[in-house]
């Protein structure tokens, strides 16, 4: 039974912008893939990281290792993605940017082409489903792959930019931050850039890469995930804190997944408070809701307990993460109307 505090929390109109895909499968969905290939002898504690559990980064990149074993045809991509995007919808969550990796799987046909195509094909089929959800599509370079292969990422992410009528906005830099240096990457995402692909980079993820933090600050990115270890007080530096509050780069900030993955040693610690009480543009996400075994809702409710936040805070938080988006003005005008038309019956 939902009580009274769920209830709020999940009719609390939600912006998602930090989610991938493989990382936000469903436990039910997991199954139905697990069902399809049996031959792989996977279960699903392999694949999520339950209540109070805790893993290092390491584990936590083996995850997605076994659960893009699981998802590697168009069939399964098609599946996943419908799925992962019904169930942010049932969670209120009116706007989301989804982003992923393309792949190419030699035994099943999957190109990276035919992998982004088959995302934006689920994205058309939940629109036509009728439900209250708009998604976009951010194409993710995953930092460990070097640069060549990153560099064709952005083409294929441009290629997608011109013809996907507006599902396709920007590219995202994610993968094992211990691997690989930013700025071997540069002359990609300086090339995305240019083109007009919007830039949401994983930042300072980890603790000394200052350096690293710097180069890619430098590009103007127009998101940052998660940023653990910009701000001083972990190691950071105030140089680094300047450049994102000069620019007013909106953090992505996602604590069960930080504290799970142990970058942070406990919710109180988790820098949304440093930023938030900054007055910073915060936006509270996900990561990967089905690894860890969360969603936006709790998340929120994380996030007030943790911080003290009271519902018009929870409000005033969702409705600014609407300025943060990547789609343009006409969408967040349209979200913004959407907001004030729901808020009566949240706060009845
Ligand atoms: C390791 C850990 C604590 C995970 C949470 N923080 C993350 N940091 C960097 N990249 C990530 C993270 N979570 C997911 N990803 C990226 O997203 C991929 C899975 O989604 P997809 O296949 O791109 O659809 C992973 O292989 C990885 O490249
Ligand atoms: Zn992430």
């Amino acid at each position: 039974m939902e009580n009274e505090a769920d209830v709020f929390y999940r009719e609390l109109p939600k912006v998602e912008l930090h989610a991938h895909l493989n990382g936000s499968v469903s436990v039910t969905t997991i199954e139905k893939l697990i069902s399809r290939k049996p031959h792989l002898n996977i279960e699903h504690g392999m694949t999520a990281i339950g209540k109070g559990q805790r893993r290092t980064l390491d584990e936590c990149s083996q995850v997605f290792k076994v659960i893009h074993q699981l998802v590697d045809t168009e069939e399964d991509i098609l599946m996943v993605a419908t799925d992962v995007i019904r169930e942010f919808a049932a969670d209120g969550v009116k706007y989301l940017e989804l982003r992923s990796t393309p792949r190419e799987e030699k035994g099943t046909g999957l190109t990276k082409k035919s992998y982004v195509e088959t995302v934006i094909k689920a994205i058309k089929q939940c629109k036509s489903e009728g439900l209250d959800i708009d998604v976009r599509f951010l194409v993710a370079i995953d930092r460990r792959n070097g640069p060549e292969v990153a560099m064709e990422t952005v083409k294929l992410a441009e290629e997608f930019m011109l013809s996907s009528d507006g599902l396709v906005l920007g590219l995202d830099l994610s993968g094992d931050p211990m691997v690989g240096h930013g700025k071997d990457l540069l002359p990609a995402l300086q090339r995305a850039k240019n083109c007009g692909l919007k830039l949401s980079l994983h930042l300072s993820e980890v603790p000394s890469q200052l350096e690293e933090s710097d180069l890619l600050l430098n590009l103007r990115p127009d998101r940052i995930g998660h940023g653990t270890f910009l701000h001083p007080e972990v190691g950071g530096s105030q140089g680094l804190v300047d450049k994102v509050v000069t620019n007013n780069i909106p953090l992505e900030l996602c604590l069960t997944s930080n504290v799970k993955g142990q970058t942070v040693p406990c919710y109180a610690k988790h820098h949304f408070k440093y930023w938030y009480q900054m007055g910073h543009p915060c936006v509270i996400c996900t990561d990967d809701k089905g690894v860890f075994s969360t969603d936006l809702s709790q998340e929120y409710q994380l996030a007030a307990s943790t911080f003290g936040l009271s519902r018009e805070d929870l409000w005033k938080l969702s409705e600014q993460a609407i300025d943060c988006i990547f789609a343009p003005d006409t969408v967040k005008q349209h979200l913004k109307q959407k907001w004030v038309a729901i808020k009566p019956q949240v706060f009845k």
